[in-house]
């Protein structure tokens, strides 16, 4: 069974001020997408790097997920270290996700290039940042999961098969 990380990184989701929507719009999402067995490992942390650093590293290396999607920490800031906790774990950066990412939610909002999202690999684990405004998630999701299950196939992680009128996973014959 594929299992799917969904780490939401908010300070005040974290202390309860406000409802954590970014976990739940992930799920969401990926119900809608994904048609093979898979199960959802949530987790909601506050802003910074030890704390999203320790996370990231749980998530894979103990709990083992093929996908770990975060939401929320890549911008300008000062609080903002999703990206910093990102790189110091993934051995692989794939530039290509953030790069897509960005370019997909600037067709909604300016400020999409203030999202320093990262993507890679670590072992077997895929991570992908997102920003943490909830309705990014669509955005972000819609534009690069095509690509997320041949990624996962490459890395021999878990497979994943999806609902076509959703997103068709492309994979090259
Ligand atoms: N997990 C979440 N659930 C619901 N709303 C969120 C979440 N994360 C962010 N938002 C919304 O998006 C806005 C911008 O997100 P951003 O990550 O910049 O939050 P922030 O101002 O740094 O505060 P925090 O880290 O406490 O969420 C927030 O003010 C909030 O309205
Ligand atoms: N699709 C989409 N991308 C987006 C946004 C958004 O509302 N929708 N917000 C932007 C803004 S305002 C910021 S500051 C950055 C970083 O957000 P984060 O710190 O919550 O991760 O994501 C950007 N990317």
């Amino acid at each position: 069974m594929v299992r799917i990380g969904i780490l939401t990184v908010s300070d005040r989701a974290a202390r309860g001020e406000y409802e954590d929507l970014g976990g739940p719009a992930v799920v969401a999402w990926l119900s809608r997408a994904i048609t093979s067995p898979w199960e959802a490992v949530g987790r909601v942390i506050p802003d910074g790097v030890d704390s999203v650093r320790e996370a990231l590293i749980a998530m894979c290396d103990v709990d083992k997920v093929d996908l770990l999607l975060t939401t929320g920490g890549t911008g300008p800031s000062p609080r903002d270290c999703t990206p910093e906790a990102t790189e110091a774990v993934i051995e692989r950066l794939m530039p290509g996700f953030g790069e897509a990412m960005r370019l997909a939610s600037l067709q909604h909002v300016p400020t999409a290039i203030l999202s320093r999202q990262l993507a890679g690999s670590r072992g077997k684990t895929l991570i992908i940042n997102m920003p943490g405004k909830p309705a990014s998630i669509a955005v972000c999701l819609d534009a690069v999961f095509a690509a997320v299950p041949y990624c996962l196939d490459l890395m021999g992680a878990g497979r994943i098969e999806t609902d076509a009128s959703v997103i068709a996973a492309f994979r090259p014959k």
